[in-house]
């Protein structure tokens, strides 16, 4: 198959390297000049885990066109804030009929939309759009470490067809009609992370961070039940899966991300300094505004907000999670 991947941080050239090694030809979109040269000359990006070697299937370019000329599917990879540009920006490029799967983890500040809405809006066709999401640390997945990630359609055809194409003996697929629980999952995860980073950054210890984990999932299960989703996809890779990954992960941006809010820092450091998305910091409002919607109470995502968009004292909204009304743990069973 002829790929096109459309971003090239982390996540983009992993999955490159993922599909290269499963034997598809990527055509992979970069921005930078420096970062295609050295792809095509080099096979290495300069930028985001530049010690691997790529693929000699990947080819990169920074034409829209050139990357999705006589593409048989399209992968999106860029931050969650782009969605709706890079809709746009592929648009005049692809036929109605291809296959367009999401990787980025967000929703859409102001709208509330998730990422498969706002393509659906921009380029049409529902049934030829999926979202793939999971525990998978780019780090890792480049390095061919086992793995395992849902790809979710409102298509079963489409979900089967990115599932084929993305597994590899050590990439495991599984799929899911529920686009829905998968991308909130999938956001409302970076948010419980930048909680657990904060916590651990005040000096707290595992046991505030399994209570920010499992409090989170509860939180996490309401949103996607009262959005239209499944609950049951918040036990499984996309939810519990990804959750876990990247709340104790050492490679988490968005965990390190909390523990340097904790330490002063804003996002504007922690970008300077790495040139990374934390993507959770601006979920935790896109998240508050569906929240607000429905009518959902989100206590976790409401002291992340607070902590990193309003300054709050960590330690005092810590003190004030704590102090809330004392309850039973699953009201309504
Ligand atoms: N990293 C991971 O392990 C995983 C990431 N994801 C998701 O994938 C998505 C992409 O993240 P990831 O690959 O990690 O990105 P990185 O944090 O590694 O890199 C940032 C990317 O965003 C690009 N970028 C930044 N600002 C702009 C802009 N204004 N216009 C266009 N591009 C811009 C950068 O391009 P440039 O280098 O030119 O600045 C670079 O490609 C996110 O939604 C993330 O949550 C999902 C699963 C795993
Ligand atoms: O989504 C990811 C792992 O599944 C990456 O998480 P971070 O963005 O926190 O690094």
């Amino acid at each position: 198959m002829n790929v096109a991947v459309i971003g090239a941080g982390s996540w983009g050239t992993a999955l490159s390297q993922l599909l290269g090694v499963g034997g598809h030809d990527v055509a992979l979109w970069a921005r930078k000049d420096e970062v295609v040269a050295s792809i095509n000359e080099r096979h290495a990006n300069p930028r985001y885990l530049s010690d691997v070697t790529l693929s000699e299937r990947i080819r990169a370019t920074t034409s829209y066109e050139g990357a999705l000329d006589g593409a048989d599917a399209v992968v999106i990879v860029t931050p969650s804030s782009l969605m709706r540009e890079t809709a746009q920006a592929i648009s005049a490029y692809i036929t109605d009929e291809t296959p367009v799967i999401i990787c980025s983890k967000g929703v859409e500040e102001g709208s509330g939309l998730l990422p498969v809405e706002v393509f659906e809006a921009e380029i049409g066709g529902k049934g030829r759009l999926a979202v793939l999401s999971g525990p998978n640390h780019a780090e890792e997945v480049i390095k061919l470490m086992f793995s395992a990630t849902v790809v979710a359609s409102s298509s079963q055809e489409t979900a089967r067809f990115f599932q084929e194409l993305f597994a590899t003996d050590t990439f495991r697929t599984y799929v899911s009609d529920d686009t829905c629980g998968v991308e909130l999952c999938a956001a409302f995860k970076n948010v419980i992370a930048i909680a657990v980073g904060l916590s651990y950054g005040i000096g707290y210890g595992d046991n505030t961070s399994a209570l920010l984990m499992t409090r989170g999932l509860a939180e996490m299960s309401r949103l996607v039940a009262a959005c239209g989703g499944n609950p049951i996809t918040c036990m499984g890779l996309a939810g519990t899966g990804d959750l876990i990954a990247t709340c104790t992960s050492e490679h988490s941006r968005n965990r390190r991300f909390g523990e340097m809010v904790a330490q002063g820092k804003t996002l504007d450091d922690f970008t300077a300094s790495t040139h990374m998305v934390a993507e959770g910091a601006l979920a935790c409002r896109t998240l508050q505004t569906l929240a607000d919607m429905y009518g959902v109470e989100l206590p976790i995502t409401s002291v992340v907000r607070g902590v990193v968009w309003e300054g709050d004292d960590v330690k005092q909204a810590a003190l004030d999670l704590a102090s809330r009304p004392l309850k039973t743990e699953f009201y309504g069973i």
